[in-house]
């Protein structure tokens, strides 16, 4: 690809849990059966990219610990930089947002002056995970912080994945059609998805318009809302937690202990040891489900990360000694 070309670029929101890295993985393997070389950008909350050893051979960029809607703009900005480099060339770009930022404001460090020639936004993806999509809507189960979150990421959607549907029944389904043609006001197209499945095609359609740079304040979207340029110092609300280098547990009770967490934990992941079959694992843990895998490289240091909002963390912590490790002090 020459410089001339931008590279067509994709983003992929949704909360944490939604199904993002599940639609990534797919994206790749498609890409690479049509002999087209992707680009990766991932923005991991929580220090340790759990995910990392998935992407073996790509090109990838890991932006680790930050929160693209606070700190990382500027980061971005400049790893966006080096797809701009003749020897990193690929012919398009996935940037996968972490599960709490708002796609407007990756699109905002996309549409930087300097980038605008380099890149060309095709669609926001948003994923929404049907099976909590309720729960996560409800003022009673949920928290105002959450609410908002969910709807930046799908209100700012060209496209939403509405994920997870095998885990919710018909009733469940009209609901949450509801709620959505509620919360949107442009006609966005969405598309019931198992395991992120959908045509590529679908995925690939430019949704957005180009984007028009006038001479006057630098740039200007047009047919999209417009970007917020005010920047703001808050403290993010959402925190993950890690615990590191623990023994090997036993899985039984580790699911126990996990399903029992309180609500304010939205996700987990990481890689653990278990007793038997023993080796080390990586785990997902979503919707209340643990997904648990045996990994290739057996030499990884064991974490847990939780992400959540106003987490009880010391009582988690705890609560992990004492019904998971035991005698083991963390
Ligand atoms: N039952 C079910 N599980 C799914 C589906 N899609 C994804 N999952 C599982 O949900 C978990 C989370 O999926 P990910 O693709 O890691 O979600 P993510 O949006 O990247 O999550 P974050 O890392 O928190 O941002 C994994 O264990 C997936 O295997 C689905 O359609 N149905």
């Amino acid at each position: 690809m020459t410089q001339s070309q931008k590279i067509p670029t994709y983003i992929l929101s949704g909360f944490l849990g939604s199904g993002k890295t599940t639609v990534l993985l797919k994206m790749l393997s498609d890409f690479k059966k049509r002999g087209l070389k992707p680009g990766i950008v991932l923005n991991e909350l929580g220090q340790v990219n759990v995910e990392g050893h998935m992407f073996k051979g790509e090109k990838m960029l890991e932006m680790l610990d930050g929160c693209i809607c606070c700190t990382i703009q500027d980061d971005l900005r400049e790893e966006l930089q080096f797809f701009l480099q003749e020897e990193n060339a690929v012919d398009v770009l996935l940037i996968e947002g972490t599960g709490v930022a708002n796609p407007k404001e990756i699109l905002e460090a996309l549409t930087d002056p300097r980038l605008l020639d380099g890149f060309e936004t095709q669609s926001i993806i948003s994923l929404a995970d049907a099976s909590k999509f309720l729960e996560y809507q409800s003022i009673f189960s949920s928290s105002r912080e959450i609410r908002e979150m969910l709807n930046e990421q799908m209100t700012s959607a060209t496209l939403i994945l509405l994920n997870k549907m095998d885990l919710v029944n018909e009733k469940m389904k009209e609901k949450i059609y509801k709620k959505i043609s509620k919360l949107l006001k442009a006609d966005v197209e969405i598309i019931e998805t198992v395991y992120g499945e959908v045509e590529l095609e679908e995925l690939l359609k430019k949704r957005m318009s180009t984007i028009a740079v006038s001479l006057g304040d630098g740039m200007e979207e047009t047919g999209h809302s417009h970007h917020n340029h005010e920047h703001h110092h808050h403290e993010h609300p959402f925190k993950a937690f890690k615990i590191e280098d623990f023994p090997a547990v036993e899985r039984i009770r580790f699911e126990k202990w996990l399903k029992k967490l309180p609500g304010s934990v939205l996700r987990g992941k990481g890689m653990v040891s278990l007793a038997s079959p023993s080796g080390l694992y990586q785990f997902q843990f979503a919707s209340k489900e643990l997904e648990i895998e045996r990994m290739e490289d057996q030499t990884c240091r064991t974490c847990l990360i939780l992400i959540g909002y106003n987490m009880p963390i010391e009582e988690i912590r705890t609560s992990f000694q004492q019904e998971v490790l035991q005698t083991y002090k963390v």
